[in-house]
């Protein structure tokens, strides 16, 4: 398709989050959309956006450690409160879910298509939940929100940022071979849980077994992303002194036999409608395989192709179920912030953007 004649406006909730930080990042230089609106808590509004990541412990992306150069241009915008009026049709929303729900509903009440991180909304049965590789048709339940069908918004969701990397890897093994059931172990970032787990002291010389709501999450939404009901989900989330990464070990029960050197053709070969399109963000490769015995690694492997892939590694037969590998995926770029833009792009194709 064509980019749009000119850079859409697009407003973004939830700015001085981690995650919302690393959207202003990605969209810095983004060729079809322009950050014209940044919104976060009553305690920010009325801030320059610059000023209120320059504030003491508020800037927490590590890999760009000056907020003025990362943001650009959008640091001389004023924060607003979330219940101003917005101009933007496109809203990306990063908001905490304590308060995402009704702020979104809102938004697409209002004729803004609200492409959200948060998990208020991914379980309505008329919300979406995109991972644009894997389920691009899935756009279509918009059709049945209300606000769409009265010619406004809508809300679509990307999943929880485990779910989306677990997703990507057991898509090509799925559309190739079948999948029957699935077992997953997680190490998780500090920086999936936002500032919490960003701020000093940050978790060291330790993990933590359990993350609140991730592995009744995992099992949920990887169902819904598949339209499988039925599929097996088991799952084991810690949280682990790294700070951008999702690192997962998943053993596959696939529904017929093959041999490795299938399911690494079925992982290299594997892509998707983003790739066909050309859309700004899609990586070149949605799944990349490596080969050396001690890969997938965060610090090396996260951030290649823009940190928009899966990288997996370490596949082996399974004594338990068929076949077992590691699986690491950047947890706020492709994850939540890069995720999102991605599948705003594809909303922007398939016409979505700027009908209310
Ligand atoms: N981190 C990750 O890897 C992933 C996160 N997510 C989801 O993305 C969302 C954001 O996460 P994260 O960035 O980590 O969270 P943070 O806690 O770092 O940021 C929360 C943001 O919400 C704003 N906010 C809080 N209360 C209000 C309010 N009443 N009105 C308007 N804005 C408000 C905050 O503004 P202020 O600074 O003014 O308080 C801040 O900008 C969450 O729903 C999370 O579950 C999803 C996938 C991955
Ligand atoms: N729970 C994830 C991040 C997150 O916020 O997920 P969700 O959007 O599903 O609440 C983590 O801790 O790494």
């Amino acid at each position: 398709m064509a980019a749009p004649s000119a850079p859409i406006p697009v407003a973004l909730l939830g700015a001085t989050g981690a995650v919302g930080q690393r959207f202003a990042q990605l969209l810095r230089d983004h060729p079809w959309f322009r950050l014209a609106e940044v919104v976060a808590s009553p305690r920010s509004a009325g801030l320059p956006y610059g000023a209120a990541l320059g504030r003491p412990e508020s800037w927490w992306l590590d890999d760009e450690p000056d907020p003025l150069a990362a943001v650009g241009r959008a640091a001389d915008l004023v924060l607003l409160d979330s219940t101003m009026h917005l101009e933007s049709p496109l809203v990306f929303s990063a908001l905490g879910a304590s308060v995402a729900g009704p702020i979104e509903s809102r938004l697409a009440a209002n004729g803004h298509l609200v492409v959200s991180n948060a998990r208020s909304h991914r379980m309505d049965p008329d919300v979406p939940i995109v991972v644009p590789e894997v389920n691009p048709q899935a756009l279509e339940l918009v059709h049945g929100q209300p606000s769409f069908a009265r010619g406004r918004g809508a809300i679509v969701t990307n999943p929880n940022c485990t779910t989306a990397g677990l997703a990507l890897a057991l898509a090509p093994l799925r559309e190739a071979f079948g999948l029957e059931a699935v077992y997953v172990f997680t190490m998780q970032a500090l920086s999936g849980a936002g500032r919490a787990g960003l701020a000093p002291p940050r978790l060291a010389n330790d993990l933590v077994p359990f993350i609140a709501g991730e592995e009744e999450k995992l099992l949920v939404e990887t169902r819904k992303i598949f339209g499988d009901p039925q599929l097996a989900v088991g799952a084991t989330c810690t949280r682990v002194p790294v700070v951008d990464g999702h690192t997962l070990v998943v053993s596959a029960k696939l529904a017929r036999e093959v041999a490795k050197d299938d399911v690494v053709r079925a992982f290299t070969e594997f892509t998707g409608e983003p790739q066909r399109l050309g859309l700004p963000s899609a990586p070149v490769a949605p799944v990349h395989y490596h080969h050396e015995p001690d890969a997938p690694r965060p610090s090396r492997h996260r951030d290649l192709d823009r940190g928009m892939a899966t990288h997996v590694g370490r596949l082996r037969p399974g004594m338990i179920l068929d076949w077992n590998f590691v699986a690491l995926t950047h947890n706020t770029r492709r994850g939540a912030a890069g995720g999102s833009i991605l599948l705003a792009e594809l909303a922007v194709e398939r016409g979505l953007v700027g009908r209310g």
